[in-house]
Order: C-alpha cells, then structure tokens, then sequence
C-alpha cells in the first residue's frame, strides 16, 4: 500500500522523449512515484486521448526476461509481441511498471528462482519466502492513463486478476486482447502454474506455433 495520503497524487508526470524501435517511433513518457521513487514508463503511439478505446498493455518490470533474455518466464516475448501489436495499429499505450519479480524485487525473484530449482513452483516459492503469490499493486495505471484522456481500453494480458484490478480502479476495460505466450523447455512447468494456481488464461489461440511467432 502507498503511504500517500488519498488526496494527493500518488505520481509526478516529469518528461518526455522520442522512442524509436524497431517496429515504430514511440514516445516516451516518464513518471516518478511519490511512495517510493520509483521511475515508471509509458511508451504511446498516435492519438490516444480521442476517446476511442486504445490498445493497452501493463507491464510489470522484469529485468531478467526484459533485458537479459531469460527463457524462464515470457515477459520479453510478451513485451516484444505487445510493441509489436501497437506498432501494427499505430495506436496504443503500454505501461512500463517497475514491480519486478510480481512486486517482490529482484533480489528476492532470484531468491524464488533458486527455490524453484529445488522442486517449488513460482507461487510456492514466494510463499516460503513470505511474500503473497502475486504483490503487485496497478494503482498508479489510473493517474497514468489519466495523463493522456485514455478511460477504455484493449488490454493485452492472459491474467484475469489483471483485468480485475483496473476494472476496480475505475479503468473501463472493454475487451481483454490475448497475449501469445512463447512456451519453450524451461518455461513449461512456470506456465503450467500460472494457468492452474494464478488463473491464467492459457489456449492454442495465446501459444505461439515457434519462437517468436506473432
Ligand atoms: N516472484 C516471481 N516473479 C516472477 C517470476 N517469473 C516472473 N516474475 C515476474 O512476474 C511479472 C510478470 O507477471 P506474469 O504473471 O508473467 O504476467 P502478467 O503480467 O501478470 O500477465 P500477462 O498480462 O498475461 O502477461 C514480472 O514482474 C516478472 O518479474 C517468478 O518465478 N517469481
Ligand atoms: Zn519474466
């Protein structure tokens, strides 16, 4: 929970810059989350703020899958399919937060990762490290959409709890886009549980064919 009091604003809108990649030129907005200091993102195409719903994706920060191309998880995959899903619409928000290891920090996702190499599951994992399965928060989305009109949106995720949490916050999801999963040797069994203990949406429609496949 933030320690902000609830009628101030729980982040800062401080800047923002040109982001090219390779699928399309982005640009990049940063927050700063009065709590905790933390640095968020949004990345944006086109004209987000006419009131039609946009294309959205939050992405909860995973140094390991994000940058240094874990095949443990699928976050890079997700995060490379969502830009690429924008770019192709021209149109769209993804937010960057920065909970990594599903709030837990990275320190303590590696403590998880080396207690799953000995027999227990993602969830089991954080529970015998005394944290909840899942400790993330999506409370700093609603300023953050906020920031550029957006009130509905597409979101792109496979995670029902997700969806719940914006719709709680007041943040009109209108259709809940599949994500393609990128299944491979070492991700198999975290992708099982995710789908039988954290209720993720799994079916040939999210599972790509080969590596990388979009
Ligand atoms: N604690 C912990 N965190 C993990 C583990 N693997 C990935 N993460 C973190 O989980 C977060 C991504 O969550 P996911 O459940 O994969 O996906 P999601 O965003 O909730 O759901 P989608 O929208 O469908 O992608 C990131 O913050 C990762 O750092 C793990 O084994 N343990
Ligand atoms: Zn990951």
């Amino acid at each position: 929970m933030s320690a902000t009091p609830a009628n101030e604003p729980l982040l800062d809108y401080v800047t923002s810059c040109a982001l090219p990649t390779p699928w399309a030129q982005f640009t990049l907005h940063a927050f700063v989350e009065h709590a905790t200091g933390k640095e968020h993102l949004a990345m944006v195409l086109g004209d987000i703020g006419n009131g039609e719903p946009v294309l959205a994706r939050v992405h909860s920060e995973c140094l390991t899958g994000d940058v240094l191309f874990s095949q443990r998880c699928d976050c890079g995959a997700q995060l490379e399919g969502a830009l690429k899903k924008i770019a192709a619409e021209g149109r769209g928000i993804l937010l960057y937060l920065r909970q990594e290891g599903r709030g837990i920090g990275l320190v303590n996702k590696i403590r998880a990762y080396r207690l799953q190499e000995a027999g227990a599951d993602t969830v089991e994992a954080n529970l015998q490290l005394g944290f909840h399965a899942d400790a993330r928060n999506y409370e700093l989305c609603k300023p953050m959409l906020e920031q550029f009109g957006v009130r509905k949106v597409r979101l792109m995720t496979n995670n029902p709890r997700k969806i719940d949490a914006l719709t709680r916050l007041g943040i009109d999801v209108v259709e809940r886009v599949p994500l393609l999963v990128n299944r491979n040797a070492f991700n198999n069994n975290y992708l099982n549980t995710k789908a039988a203990k954290l209720g993720h949406m799994m079916n040939p429609l999210t599972e790509a064919v080969e590596d990388g496949q979009l």
